[in-house]
């Protein structure tokens, strides 16, 4: 893992790309898939799994209650026929946002769990009560006190029972914990109006091929028939659909021809249409590859982000990043989380042209956009900016890395191999080089 907090990356855009990018397992499924691990008293072996900051995290939490965990390369073996506390510790939750979602396995394995409050994106209020609600629906005593969820079931044998649950909103988050403390419930839960993101599927196999009973995952209507117990499995994770859209969408803005496997293009169908959309050819070359090639002209467009299968929200960033040099105006409206545009007055620091009001951002297309220090705001807001720096003029100076490093597996050596000007740098040797007004391109990345 390159040290996030003490660099900054540094890009010199305007270059085109060219080549083939291979995309990491999905960021979302590992971290639930590794929680979903604490329903099964026997090995779990996770294929796939990428080279995150936020894994990392999420393996620290899983070993601090007890369990057994090891990694090799982009395995990690689970093994979780021991719980020894029920306790998560809160400098590791609050470090990122799916670590709380193991309150359903801990619940059903234990009866008690102690999860402090998640952290995760800065992106909004995100609250926990979905997740709250559905578990006291199954007959959990749940109190959130000092910022530490507390949760237990009384009775004997300390068993959740099987409920029908609706959620307000189709929350992924909400849909996962629920799921998995329904596998290992007394009786049938359902949940309706439940979230159908390919990650959500992606915990259902990985718990079916465990032995849970559930159907309909993927559907907004969920049926967890819950089991006494789980077995071993090995499993490998989908791909990560949203580290795909990035790559596309930063294909589409430096005008390259490059292609990406071990994609599933029916994650990205949102993505694809509005890419194509505003005059991007993309073509599926085989079931896990697809081609983007150099789009002429780049026209606006609308976007609204949704629950899958509508727009995700967190292509929301790195799309805006594309369409600041889209001819014309557009309009980005972000409909799932309440603060999640901060990005556009960082994209205004290298000659965008955004403005925000409330949740909706007006995008007004301009001919070139030009280098400048930036600081990423969160996870996808970095990846915005990496993708504006790409087709920027000049030099483009990204700090905050420890966002980008939460979600992305090795992004700038990925863009390397891409042939972008992109060098991860300490913070201090580049404010040396802004002292010394050095814009140049260093010669060990020149082209
Ligand atoms: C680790 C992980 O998988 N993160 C993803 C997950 O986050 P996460 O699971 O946190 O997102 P949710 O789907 O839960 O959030 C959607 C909306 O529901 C609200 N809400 C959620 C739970 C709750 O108990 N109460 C409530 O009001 C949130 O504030 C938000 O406005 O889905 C988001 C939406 O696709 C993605 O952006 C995140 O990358
Ligand atoms: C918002 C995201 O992550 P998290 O839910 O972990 O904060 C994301 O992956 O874009």
């Amino acid at each position: 893992m390159p040290e996030a907090d003490s660099s900054v990356l540094q890009i010199w855009g305007g270059h085109p790309l060219r080549g083939h990018v291979k995309i990491s397992g999905a960021k979302n499924s590992a971290l639930v898939i590794m929680a979903g691990a604490l329903l099964c008293s026997g090995d779990c072996r996770i294929r796939n799994v990428p080279l995150l900051a936020d894994v990392e995290r999420m393996g620290e939490v899983i070993s601090a209650l007890g369990v057994r965990l090891t990694r090799q390369a982009d395995i990690i073996d689970i093994n979780a026929s021991e719980i020894k506390t029920s306790k998560a510790p809160y400098e590791l939750v609050t470090q990122l946002r799916a670590s709380f979602f193991a309150i359903g396995a801990i619940l059903a394995r234990l009866g008690v769990a102690q999860m402090p409050l998640p952290g995760g994106c800065a992106i909004g209020a995100r609250p926990v009560d979905l997740h709250v609600r559905g578990l006291q629906a199954m007959g959990a005593e749940v109190q959130i006190e000092h910022g530490i969820c507390n949760a237990y079931v009384p009775g004997s044998g300390g068993r959740l029972k099987g409920a029908k649950i609706y959620l307000d909103t189709p929350s992924v988050g909400a849909t996962e914990t629920l799921m998995m403390a329904a596998t290992l419930a007394d009786g049938e839960t359902i949940l309706e109006n439940a979230a159908r993101e390919p990650e959500v599927v992606d915990l259902a196999n990985f718990c079916k091929a465990m032995g849970a009973n559930i159907q309909g995952a993927g559907t907004s209507t969920i049926t967890i028939v819950g089991v006494p117990k789980l077995h071993s499995v090995d499993y490998s994770i989908i791909p990560d659909r949203i580290e795909a859209g990035t790559f596309l969408v930063a294909g589409a803005i430096t005008r390259s021809e490059i292609t990406l496997s071990s994609v599933v293009p029916d994650h990205l169908i949102p993505l694809i249409a509005k890419l194509r959309d505003i005059g991007v050819t993309i073509i599926e070359e085989s079931p896990d590859c697809l081609r983007i090639l150099p789009a002429e002209i780049l026209k606006a467009t609308d976007i609204d982000t949704l629950p899958h299968p509508g727009f995700p929200t967190d292509m929301q960033a790195p799309f805006m990043a594309l369409l600041t040099l889209a001819e014309g105006d557009s309009i980005i409206n972000e409909s799932v989380f309440e603060n999640r545009l901060r990005h556009a007055s960082e994209l205004n620091r290298l000659g965008a042209d955004i403005r925000v009001k409330g949740n909706t951002a007006f995008v007004r297309g301009v001919p070139i956009l030009s280098g400048a220090p930036v600081i990423g705001t969160d996870l996808r807001a970095s990846a915005a900016l990496v993708i504006a720096g790409l087709a920027a003029e000049g030099k483009t100076t990204i700090q905050g890395l420890h966002h980008l490093d939460r979600g992305y597996d090795q992004i700038d050596v990925k863009l390397q191999q891409l042939g972008a000007k992109i060098l991860r740098v300490r913070e201090e040797s580049a404010n040396a080089e802004v002292a010394a007004n050095n814009n140049a391109s260093p010669a060990s990345i020149s082209t």
